[in-house]
């Protein structure tokens, strides 16, 4: 590095703040019920909110309506009406702790955002991005893992088609991996329990040299069993990190392979392998194609 470089990296201004918004059990109020806003409804119900629907019934969209419908009312309260104004209406934005609009109506939807921002009540407005203090992204979950696209605001639809790719990149095991590291973390602290410190500090290097040392579907593959061997052998003693072949499974694609034809003679009760991989191939394909198609078509909710 010569003696002009900055030490770390220069800061690049235009960017938004990216953050998982922990809504579970808070107040939302979403004015609107059209096609826009059962894509916001969504997202803010798998999030555990609690939203207040404003809109007429006889122009909500049919996914709007259906949550109505089947939502427990600690999720939705929904009021079967046009919304009317912040100074007018009857529901106060400032006892919400976030406001979404998404209706057909610019000059209301400005008097929203004008009142949420006086009282500080964060706002977005659907398309109408100098009325929005953070952006709707194209999202995708697996079970705990989120992801979201952001274009800051340039090109939404090319936010789309990007998280499309990552969507179809994505390893297929990346839910059960996260989900056993969640275990493994839960079943660590009982055992070395705190916060901070250099307790916490051990804790995070053994977790971070187990990431590091499996792979996604070793990861996704650990039993009950291994992860009390890896505690019992590895972070019992001096925090050792115990490999794949260390708790005697096979490692690469040999030993990926050597257990997936193991579950698939056993669940077939045995078989003739080459007929068997022509049958797993064609069985996988079958399946990925039309599982991608319809998270493809899952995702594209509007227009
Ligand atoms: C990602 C997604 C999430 C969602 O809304 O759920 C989202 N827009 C999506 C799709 C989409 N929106 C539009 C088109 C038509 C193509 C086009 O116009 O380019 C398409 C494509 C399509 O429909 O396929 C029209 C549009 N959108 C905005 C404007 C106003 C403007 O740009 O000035 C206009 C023009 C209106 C007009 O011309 O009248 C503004 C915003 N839209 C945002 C989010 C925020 C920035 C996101 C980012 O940073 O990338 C932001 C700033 C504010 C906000 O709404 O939060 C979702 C994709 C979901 C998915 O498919 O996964
Ligand atoms: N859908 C699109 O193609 C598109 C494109 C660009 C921008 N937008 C913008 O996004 C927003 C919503 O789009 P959409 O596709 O969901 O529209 P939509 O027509 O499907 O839905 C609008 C909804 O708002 C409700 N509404 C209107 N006035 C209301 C009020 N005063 N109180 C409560 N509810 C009210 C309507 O009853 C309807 O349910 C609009 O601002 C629209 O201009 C949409």
């Amino acid at each position: 590095m010569s003696d002009s470089e900055p030490p770390y990296p220069p800061i690049v201004k235009g960017a938004s703040f990216l953050l998982a918004w922990r809504l579970d059990g808070r107040k939302v109020l979403l004015i609107g019920g059209g096609l826009v806003a059962s894509g916001r409804l969504y997202y803010l119900l798998e999030a555990g909110a609690r939203v207040t629907v404003v809109s007429p019934r006889k122009r909500l969209h049919p996914e709007t309506a259906y949550r109505i419908d089947v939502s427990n009312p600690d999720d939705i309260i929904y009021e079967d009406r046009d919304y009317v104004g912040p100074e007018e209406d009857k529901l106060h934005v400032t006892d919400y702790d976030m406001v979404l609009t998404a209706i057909d109506e610019v000059g209301l939807s400005r008097k929203v955002c004008i009142a949420c921002r006086q009282a500080r009540v964060p706002v977005n407005v659907a398309d109408v991005p100098p009325e929005c203090d953070f952006y709707f992204g194209s999202q995708l979950r697996r079970g705990p893992l989120q992801i979201m696209v952001s274009t800051s605001g340039r090109g939404p639809k090319i936010a789309s088609l990007i998280r499309k790719q990552i969507e179809a990149s994505l390893p297929s095991d990346v839910e059960e991996a996260i989900d056993s590291v969640g275990k493994l973390r839960g079943e660590l602290r009982q055992r070395a329990p705190g916060t901070g410190g250099p307790l916490g500090q051990k804790r995070m290097n053994w977790m971070i040299g187990i990431c590091d040392a499996w792979r996604l579907d070793e990861l996704g593959g650990m039993t009950p069993e291994v992860r009390k061997q890896l505690l019992d052998e590895g972070w019992n003693k001096d925090g050792k990190i115990l490999s794949p072949k260390d708790v005697g499974l096979k490692s690469g694609i040999a030993g990926w392979l050597a257990d997936t034809r193991t579950k698939v003679v056993d669940a077939l009760g045995g078989g003739d392998m080459q007929v068997l991989k022509a049958g797993v191939t064609g069985f996988v394909l079958g399946a990925v194609i039309p599982g991608a198609i319809y998270i493809g078509s899952l995702y594209q909710r509007r227009r």
